[in-house]
C-alpha cells in the first residue's frame, strides 16, 4: 500500500507512526496485601491523580525494560524480570496500558517524580481519582487477587 510501508530495512520507507503510545504501569504488592500508588505531577496530563507507578515504552525498547527503568527511574527500585506477572490491560483511541503486578524488590521504595506515594487496600483503589483507564486496571488486579492467581 503506497505511503504506509513499515519495511525499516528501507532507508526510504516513510515512518509511520505508532498507532498507539504503549505504556507499562506496575502493581507493586507489599506483604500486607497493599498496592502502590503514586499520584502524577501536577504539570503532566492527568496532574494530581493516582495512577500506577510506570510510563511509555521507549521505541526498539521491550516493555518489562521499560516497566524496570520506569520503577527504578520513578520509585528507586529495582525489580527482577522474573518477579513481574501479567495483570491486565486498558486501551482508548491512541493509548495502550500493560499493568504488571509484582511482590518482591530490591531498595526502599521512594517517591522520587509523583507528588506523593500511597499504599492502599487494592478493594479501595477504585475510590481514588484516577485517570479513566486506571478504573478497569484495578479492577482486573482485584480478579486476579481474589482468584490467587498473583
Ligand atoms: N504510568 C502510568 N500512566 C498512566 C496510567 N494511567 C494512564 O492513563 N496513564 C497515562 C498517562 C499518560 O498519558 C501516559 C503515561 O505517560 P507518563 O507521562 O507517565 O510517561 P513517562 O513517565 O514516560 O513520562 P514522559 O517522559 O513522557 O514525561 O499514560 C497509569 O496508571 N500509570
Amino acid at each position: 500500500m503506497p505511503g504506509v510501508s513499515a519495511d525499516s530495512a528501507d532507508p526510504a520507507a516513510p515512518v509511520v507512526p505508532p498507532a498507539a503510545i504503549l505504556v507499562v504501569a506496575l502493581a507493586l504488592l507489599d506483604d500486607r496485601g497493599r498496592v502502590c500508588l503514586q499520584q502524577r505531577p501536577y504539570d503532566k496530563q492527568h496532574g494530581g491523580l493516582w495512577e500506577f507507578p510506570g510510563g511509555k515504552v521507549e521505541p526498539g525498547e521491550h516493555p518489562e525494560a521499560a516497566l524496570r527503568r520506569e520503577i527504578d527511574e520513578e520509585l528507586g527500585v529495582v525489580v527482577a524480570q522474573d518477579d513481574l506477572s501479567p495483570c491486565g490491560f486498558a486501551a482508548s483511541p491512541g493509548l495502550v496500558i500493560l499493568l504488571y503486578a509484582c511482590r518482591r524488590w530490591r531498595g526502599e521504595v521512594a517517591c522520587l517524580e509523583g507528588e506523593s506515594l500511597g499504599w492502599f487496600d487494592p478493594a479501595a483503589v477504585p475510590q481514588l481519582a484516577m485517570p479513566p483507564l486506571d478504573y478497569p486496571l484495578a479492577a482486573q488486579l482485584q480478579n486476579l487477587l481474589a482468584t490467587g492467581a498473583i
